[in-house]
């Protein structure tokens, strides 16, 4: 494999994927941008160090915020705070933002760039698996508001994006495990050969020295940019990325953001299999067969499957929230068969409800 790999999404940006990435990080601003604000959680102030100084050489004014860790950062408090930084510090519209840190990170570094003065330039240096497979890429940014996920937010593609690999390094196992959940989704809407790759050896999945990690990220790189590429503004296509979201985003917000995104949207994807199989999307032997992999190739890397079953209504009232619905009517991304997505409009309250009862485990064994 060569050292670095470049996919482009569309005409738009490429996302550069290596070892040392980071340090190309001043060559994707453009040419005209003078002052950039680096963002990052207190976890990653060494690597945005390094971030810093790479652009400093280049020239740059850097400035730097360190904002909360994980979810706590994707408020519309914390962007404020940095829409006051942007204004003291004077940045105008060739000045631009650089998100450092994981899928919380980018996506408010996004979001803050996407606001200030109708839309700056945004780079984003994902530093988790997800990160780098899902949320630097396609320009979907935005925070959680008290009613529910990602609730208030904007379309603002990137000027690009750096997957440094080396940095997955430092990365708590419990952390690239959650980003294989959007990995693996990726192979159940679109590439089976992910699917494979983790099977032939999920012990190895989990680690960050694992051989084909970088072929994973590739692998759902691609499938994202194609995705974006074709519908940026979630008209249709797009809708597929949000595979187990529905369910996944409804048990985030009922937990208070204890449980990680991949953690969720892992149980998502098993709700909504069984969601397709109950309405016949997912029918005889083979429709079995594959609702079982769900449990099985998750349940290997160590993923939940299953969720604690006193919480339908707040699940219920959650979901209703979604980004998909369309007034009254709930819609799912549900499979026909593997990568092969569809959408699922209006099912009865009665099949959710058995849908929840098929990843439900009594609230006192319950365990995440
Ligand atoms: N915009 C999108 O298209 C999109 C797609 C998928 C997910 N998301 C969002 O992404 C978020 C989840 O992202 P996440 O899983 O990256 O979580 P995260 O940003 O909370 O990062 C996970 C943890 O890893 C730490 N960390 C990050 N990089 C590290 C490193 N290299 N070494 C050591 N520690 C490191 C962080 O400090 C944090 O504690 C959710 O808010 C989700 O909604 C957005
Ligand atoms: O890029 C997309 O489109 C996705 O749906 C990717 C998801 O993995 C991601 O979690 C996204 O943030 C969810 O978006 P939302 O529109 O459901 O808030
Ligand atoms: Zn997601």
């Amino acid at each position: 494999m060569s050292d670095v790999t470049t996919i482009a999404v569309g005409d738009d940006y490429d996302v550069l994927i290596g070892s040392g990435v980071l340090a190309r990080v001043g060559t994707l601003l453009g040419g005209d941008v003078e002052r950039v604000l680096v963002v990052h959680p207190p976890t990653l102030s060494v690597l945005a160090g390094r971030v810093e100084v790479a652009l400093t050489e280049q020239g740059y004014a850097v400035h730097r915020a360190e904002v909360p860790d994980a979810e706590a950062a994707k408020t519309i408090g914390v962007a404020a705070d940095l829409w006051a930084l942007l204004g003291r510090a004077g940045f105008t519209r060739t000045d631009a933002v650089v998100g450092v840190g994981g899928g919380t990170v980018t996506d408010l570094a996004g979001f803050v760039a996407a606001g200030w003065l109708r839309g700056v330039r945004v780079v984003q240096v994902p530093t988790t698996l997800l990160g780098m497979v899902d949320a630097a890429v396609g320009g979907k940014t935005g925070v959680n508001t008290a009613e529910g996920k990602n609730l208030v937010g904007a379309f603002h593609p990137p000027a690009g994006v750096l997957c440094d690999v080396d940095v997955l390094a430092t990365l708590p196992e419990a952390d690239l495990v959650a980003g294989l959940a959007e990995v693996i989704k990726c192979g159940f809407i679109a590439d089976p050969a992910i699917l494979d790759l983790v099977e032939a050896d999920p012990e190895a999945a989990r680690r960050t020295d694992n051989p084909r990690l970088r072929e994973l990220i590739e692998r759902a790189v691609r499938v994202k940019a194609e995705v974006v590429a074709a519908d940026l503004r979630e008209s249709s296509l797009r809708e597929i990325l949000n595979y187990g979201h529905t369910f996944g985003h409804a048990i985030e917000q009922v937990e208070g953001y204890t449980w990680r995104h991949g953690e969720a949207i892992s149980v998502g994807m098993v709700y909504v299999a069984e969601l397709a199989r109950l309405t016949g999307h997912l029918a005889g032997p083979e429709g079995e067969a594959l609702v079982a992999r769900h449990r099985s190739v998750l349940a290997s890397v160590g993923l939940p499957t299953t969720y604690r079953d006193d919480r339908w209504e707040d699940l219920l009232t959650a979901m209703r929230r979604d980004k998909k619905s369309r007034g009254s009517t709930l819609r799912f991304v549900v499979l026909d068969g593997l990568a092969r997505p569809t959408r699922l409009a209006g099912p009865s309250d009665e099949t959710l409800r058995a849908a929840y009862g098929l990843v439900g485990t009594p609230a006192t064994a319950a365990a995440n």
